[in-house]
Parts: C-alpha cells; sequence; structure tokens
C-alpha cells in the first residue's frame, strides 16, 4: 500500500534524525518543509522532500493538499477513555457550588465511576469505549494511553485494562496501558487503605502482569487519596512487575509526589497544575516528562499548569487529554493545542510539539511516532486549507481537520 501526499502547504515536524524530545527554548522551533512531498508505505513514512525535488513517482495513490498542512498526528500521552457511564449530575452540582474534592467526599468522584463500571459487562464497557476512540481518531489522535483506574476492583481493573487491549487490535491506533489501581480508595476499604494498595501490590499487579495487560503503573498523589509514602510503595512494588511509573501528582496540592516519581524514574508526571519552584528544580537533569492537561483545568475551573515556567527553566513539556467520566470528558487534543497556547501561553511552535514528539515520549513511542521521520508510522493529519500552522490554535472552535491518515491509510 503506497500513498503519495503532493503540493502540501508545509509539511510541520519534520526531524530527519530522530529524536526523543524537545526541551527548552528548543521547542519554539518546529522544523518544516514548504510545498512538500510525503511518500508513505506499507504503514510507514517512507520519504518526504520539496516538490521541486520529487521523484517522478508513478501508480501511486496521490493526494493533492494544495492550501493544506500536513503534520503528525496527535500523541495522547494521558486519558482514562476505557470508562462506564457519565457524571454530568457532578458537573450540575459544581456549576451550583460544591467542589470537587466536596463531591468526593459524598461519594461521588471516582468511586461513584467505579460502581458504574463494576456493573457493566465487558461487552458493553467496550462498545461505549469504542465510540469514544471513533470520535478520537476523527479529531487526529493516533497514539494513546489508556489507564484503568475506574475498577477499584480485580475484576474491574482487569476487563478495563482487556478493553483497551482489545481496542488496541481492532483499531489503527497505537494504544499504551497503564495500571492505575491506586486511583482512589474504594468505599469497602475506606479505614484501610494499606488493605487496598495490598490488594494493589499484590494480586492485581501479579494478575495483570502474567496477563501482561499493562506497560505502566500510575497512582493519584494527593491529599485524600494516596501519601508521596503509599507512592513510593506502589511504583517499587510496579517495577518488581515490569511497569514503570507514570503518575499523577500536583492537581491540587504539592505534596512531593513529583520528587518520589523523579526519584523512581518516572517517565512522566503528570497535571502539576500546584507546582512549587522545588518540583521544578528536581525535574531538571532527570529523564522525566512533565505532563500539562489544560482541559482539566478549563472544565474544573482550577490553574493551568504552570508550562510557561517549565519550558522557561529549559525544560520539555507534553499535552495530553486527561480523558474521564470525571475532570475532563473530552478527549480532543485540538482543544487542548488550543489551550495550552491560549491559556498556558505556548507558542502555536511549542504546543505542536508537547503533543506531538514530547507526548509520544511520554508514552515510551518518540522512536516509533510524534514527527515526520523516515520509518515512523504513518500517522499524519492533513489540515483544511489554512492560512498558517498558527490558525490551528487561533480557530479554536472549528474543525481544522480534512483527513486523517493511520498507518498509511485515509480513516473512512
Ligand atoms: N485526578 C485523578 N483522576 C482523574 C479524574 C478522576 C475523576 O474525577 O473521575 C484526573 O486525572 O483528572
Ligand atoms: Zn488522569
Amino acid at each position: 500500500m503506497k500513498l503519495l501526499l503532493r503540493n502540501i502547504k508545509q509539511l510541520l515536524q519534520v526531524r530527519d534524525n530522530s529524536i526523543d524530545k524537545v526541551s527548552g527554548a528548543e521547542m519554539k522551533s518546529l522544523p518544516l518543509i514548504e510545498n512538500a512531498w510525503l511518500l508513505l508505505k506499507d504503514g510507514l513514512i517512507t520519504d518526504y522532500g520539496p516538490m521541486s525535488n520529487m521523484p517522478d513517482y508513478q501508480g501511486f495513490k496521490t493526494i493533492d493538499c494544495t492550501g493544506k498542512m500536513v503534520l503528525p498526528s496527535w500523541c495522547d500521552s494521558h486519558t482514562h477513555l476505557v470508562y462506564a457511564g457519565n457524571r454530568e449530575q457532578e458537573f450540575v452540582d459544581r456549576i451550583n457550588g460544591l467542589s470537587y474534592q466536596e463531591i468526593a467526599e459524598k461519594g461521588g468522584g471516582i468511586v461513584n465511576s467505579a460502581k458504574t463500571l463494576q456493573q457493566t459487562s465487558e461487552q458493553d464497557l467496550y462498545s461505549q469505549s469504542a465510540i469514544r476512540l471513533e470520535e478520537i481518531l476523527k479529531q487526529g489522535t493516533g497514539a494513546i494511553e489508556i489507564k484503568s483506574g475506574y475498577g477499584l476492583t480485580t475484576e474491574a481493573e482487569l476487563k478495563i485494562l482487556r478493553v483497551a487491549k482489545k481496542l488496541g487490535e481492532n483499531y489503527p491506533i497505537k494504544i499504551k496501558k497503564t495500571f492505575l489501581g491506586a486511583h482512589a480508595i474504594p468505599t469497602e476499604f475506606k479505614n484501610n487503605k494499606d488493605g487496598y494498595l495490598d490488594l494493589v501490590c499484590g494480586e492485581m499487579m501479579q494478575k495483570i502482569s502474567e496477563e501482561k495487560l499493562a506497560d505502566y503503573v500510575d497512582i493519584f498523589c494527593e491529599e485524600g487519596y494516596f501519601t508521596v509514602a503509599d507512592t513510593e510503595r506502589v511504583l517499587e512494588a510496579g517495577k518488581k512487575h515490569g511497569l514503570s511509573p507514570k503518575i499523577h501528582v500536583n492537581q491540587f496540592n504539592a505534596i512531593g509526589g513529583v520528587a518520589a516519581g523523579v526519584k523512581h524514574n518516572a517517565l512522566s508526571v503528570d497535571h502539576l497544575e500546584i507546582l512549587n519552584d522545588d518540583d521544578i528544580s528536581v525535574l531538571k537533569g532527570s529523564n522525566t516528562m512533565p505532563v500539562a492537561l489544560p482541559s482539566c483545568s478549563y472544565f474544573l475551573s482550577i490553574p493551568y499548569t504552570p508550562g510557561r515556567k517549565i519550558i522557561d527553566a529549559g525544560l520539555p513539556l507534553a499535552l495530553a487529554t486527561d480523558y474521564n467520566p470525571g475532570s475532563t470528558p473530552s478527549g480532543n487534543m485540538n482543544f487542548v493545542v488550543a489551550t495550552a497556547c491560549i491559556k498556558i501561553r505556548l507558542t502555536p511552535e511549542e504546543a505542536i510539539n508537547a503533543a506531538t514528539i514530547n507526548g509520544a515520549y511520554a508514552m515510551g513511542l518518540s522512536a516509533s511516532h510524534g514527527s515526520i521521520t523516515k520509518g515512523k508510522v504513518a500517522n499524519v493529519l492533513i489540515t483544511k486549507k489554512i492560512p498558517s500552522y498558527g490558525f490551528l490554535p487561533y480557530a479554536f472552535g472549528s474543525n481544522n481537520i480534512d483527513q486523517v491518515i493511520l498507518k498509511g491509510k485515509t480513516l473512512e
């Protein structure tokens, strides 16, 4: 299967030499080729260049991209896409004055979603999640991480990860899976958090590693959920089961979770809405990717991750959706990129780097995704006719995507 894209107004995020991530001031640069062509063969990016140098390709299926931009598909490194039901009542409760924490204390929040999911069959959970996945494919996401964490029993946590695995087998998107058993303390363990962590680090991890259902381990390190000591315990247990850490930290309070993540060589530390100077210092010199989730800040009306400060400190930054029923019922990476520009003050170049190559890094996928590089997976977006790539975040409410190509095939 060969596909030739020609007359591309600008081919964006072209990296001749594969890089794993971009940091600090480098994030301001988005390498591109004007008036370009791109050849996709057998699901991979095979070659590209300016139209003036295009070889005389014959007999290939061709897409004319006059006036349109082409860029790598979005890499969404933080989602909880496999969940059951929704929580719009809590949304209304918040409008009427209750806080996210007050709702959780009243039995809403994560444990509410877990109750629903436990009563949902695997088939039904698959169908509900597939609808969301199909929507985000059309919105240009080509690689995604999906977490468990809305099960909170061994059976239900396994159910989520099996559904995530099946979605990866049935759709042309790369899915990385994360075990987030330590997402909340289930009602049955209300006064026995350690007992629940015994289950998470024991039976749950055992079964997950036997069935090879996860790549990463995660925990919600936050006041009222899990402490830094709990976090260290879960990350150490995960390591024994071959799961590297990617963790939820500093969403509402800075309690030292970032340092714990770095100490355990976490691939990413996510949320970071409340970030102090010590957290920034500890990230310097580490391999840990800070991940901002601006749609979550938007939806909950909480502070935005200080991404500007993170990048200005010379660090990398990735952007992801956090797609979940409680804090972010949206998996739209276009909105994330726009909101990062509008609210976090990232430039379009920084936001596109954060949502492609750095997102790929935060899933351990930068060797295969996140840039236009020979040999990488042929996952690209073709925009509508737009005046410049800055128009993508600028026209934040419009659908600027014309076509999506995943694994070298046009999405129908
Ligand atoms: N903060 C923890 N977990 C999810 C939201 C959970 C929920 O409210 O259902 C998040 O990443 O925002
Ligand atoms: Zn999350």
